[in-house]
């Protein structure tokens, strides 16, 4: 098999293992005949067809399918509000299981284009609304919640029009904004996200499962955490607008709110009715990647789950370790280009400050590593793109250019570069099957790729300039180096997979 196809399937069973249904069965059980209880990690809570549901997110419709299979005759009523298309493009890859049954009693609502709030999304957000708010202190309200939920559950708090907040968060994300900054805003401007939706299901017990897409998982963030208490103020919102030069320019109505908003953190409200639980992560799909890799016979190394930061440096990052790898393939790891590569690398390392690496720690596991072995190097997380440019892509494309353009100019600048002898291969590919606004999840990259590009007609440098990465990859050996999945029903952030393996060993 060749590189490609192992990193593929590295891929696709990380991504497979964080699928809703299997995750949701580990979670959630049904049991008792005569006095039924629901079991969540633990806990029990007592049923008596009395169960809501109510989702939003990227993977909920598949959570929402093995829901209703878990909780049977319980469950009275559901509102999913999901992606638009993704029933279509569901059914076409052939995941049944992520599709409702016919007379399902869950309502599906489609929505948020391209991950932006629409007017399809507010209508579900709306009804999900109602719902909530019709709950008595007999019922148990069931809420799914995974990535892409901050898109699909809008409720500008009036007299904010959904055009502006939308606006207001384009904004933002074009500027570099995190999504913990995203959502800081988001939360101070909407009814149901910041604990809002809790609140308005009280007092029926609320049971939320977390299909995490933010690094740490902090419950307040994920999908603005409209079942969590916020441990934010709208002083901070205040400050993510002003770090981002928006507080001259914002619209009345958020004027309005936020001058209306207390300004001191709120006294800690009561979520005692409310039991939230993350029920998959990124970390979990890293995991299985490793255990295939190992099958594969790869030694396989999880580097973090949380790698974040701007894109041009976890870039050089790989770049510094992928050279390092190549360079202990030599037997030159030692040596004095070794030694320094390892600098590099823990300098760049230290000013990403990624949670929870210990690179040093790290890199003593890379050291003794021989020949013998292909070696896979696995990591996880969400980088942040600033864009300067026009162009159309995401954070995985640009990231496996990028990465793809320094091993070229790492090439260039070292006579007989150790990376000319070996086989490489970068994957960065996006959980939930969408990268940015395009129709690709990822892409894949080697130390060629510019080269080649470059016979083509197609300069690397230029379209990366431009954040043109979907236009160039589509192009480039006709889309050839593309990592397509369509919609995958989960979203656990983004996985890169590193191969390498001698040339004369494989
Ligand atoms: N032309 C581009 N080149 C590179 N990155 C881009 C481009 N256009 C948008 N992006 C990035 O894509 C990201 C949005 O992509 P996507 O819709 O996959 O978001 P997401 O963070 O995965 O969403 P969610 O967290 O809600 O699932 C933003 O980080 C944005 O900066
Ligand atoms: O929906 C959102 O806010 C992001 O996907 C983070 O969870």
């Amino acid at each position: 098999m060749s590189l490609r196809e192992h990193v593929l399937s590295l891929f696709r069973s990380a991504v497979g293992t964080v699928r809703p249904a299997p995750m949701l069965k580990r979670a959630v059980k049904l049991q008792g005949d005569g006095c039924p209880q629901l079991i969540v990690k633990g806990r029990a809570f007592p049923v008596k067809r009395n169960l809501y549901l109510v989702g939003f997110g990227k993977a909920v419709l598949g959570m929402a399918a093995a829901a209703e299979e878990i909780l049977g005759d319980h469950l009275i009523r559901g509102i999913v509000s999901v992606p638009l298309g993704i029933q279509e493009s569901l059914q076409r890859a052939g995941m049944q299981e992520m599709l409702l049954k016919p007379h399902s009693r869950i309502q599906v609502i489609e929505g948020a284009r391209n991950n932006l709030p629409d007017p399809e999304a507010l209508r579900g957000a709306g009804a999900i609304q109602e719902l909530a708010q019709g709950l008595t202190a007999d019922d148990l309200l069931l809420v799914l919640i995974s990535g892409g939920g901050s898109a699909l559950l809008p409720a500008p708090i009036p007299p904010i029009l959904l055009e502006e907040k939308e606006k207001l968060t384009k904004m933002l994300a074009s500027r570099g904004a995190a999504i913990q900054e995203l959502n800081i805003v988001r939360k101070t401007l909407s009814l149901l996200k910041g604990g809002g939706l809790a609140r308005l299901a009280y007092p029926a017990q609320v049971v939320s499962l977390i299909l995490s897409d933010v690094i740490g998982d902090p419950l307040d963030i994920i999908a603005s955490g409209p079942t969590a208490a916020s441990s934010h103020s709208v002083q901070d919102c205040l400050q993510v607008l002003a770090k981002y030069n928006l507080l001259q320019s914002l619209p009345e109505s958020v004027e309005t709110v936020l001058s209306s908003s207390p300004t001191k953190r709120a006294a800690p409200e009561d979520y005692s009715h409310v039991c939230n639980v993350i029920i998959g992560s990124n970390a979990l799909a890293l995991d299985e990647a490793k255990r295939q890799a190992e099958g594969l016979g790869y030694v396989a190394l999880i580097l973090s789950a949380a790698v974040c930061g701007d894109i041009g440096h976890v870039a050089a990052l790989y770049c510094h370790l992928i050279r390092l790898l190549c360079l202990g393939f030599a037997g030159l790891g030692e040596g004095p280009l070794g030694n320094e590569v390892r600098g590099n690398l823990l300098q760049l390392a230290a000013e990403l400050d990624i949670p929870g690496l210990n690179l040093a720690e790290f890199l003593q596991a890379l050291r003794g590593l021989g020949p013998e072995k292909p070696v896979c190097i696995l990591a996880g997380g969400e980088t942040t793109v600033r864009l300067r440019g026009t162009g159309k892509g995401g954070r995985n494309q640009e990231l496996a250019l990028r990465v793809g353009l320094g091993l070229h100019r790492a090439q260039g600048a070292e006579a007989s570069s150790p990376l000319g002898r070996c086989e490489i291969i970068f994957l960065s590919g996006g959980t939930d099957g969408q990268d940015g606004p395009t129709g690709a999840a990822g892409a894949f990259c080697s130390p060629e790729l510019v080269d080649e590009a470059f016979q083509e007609g197609l300069d690397a440098e230029a379209f990366l300039n431009n954040n043109d990465s979907y236009t160039f990859f589509s192009h480039f050996q006709r889309g050839r180096h593309l990592l397509v999945t369509g919609l995958t029903g989960t979203n656990v952030m983004d996985i890169q997979a590193v191969l390498i393996r001698p040339k004369d060993r494989s």
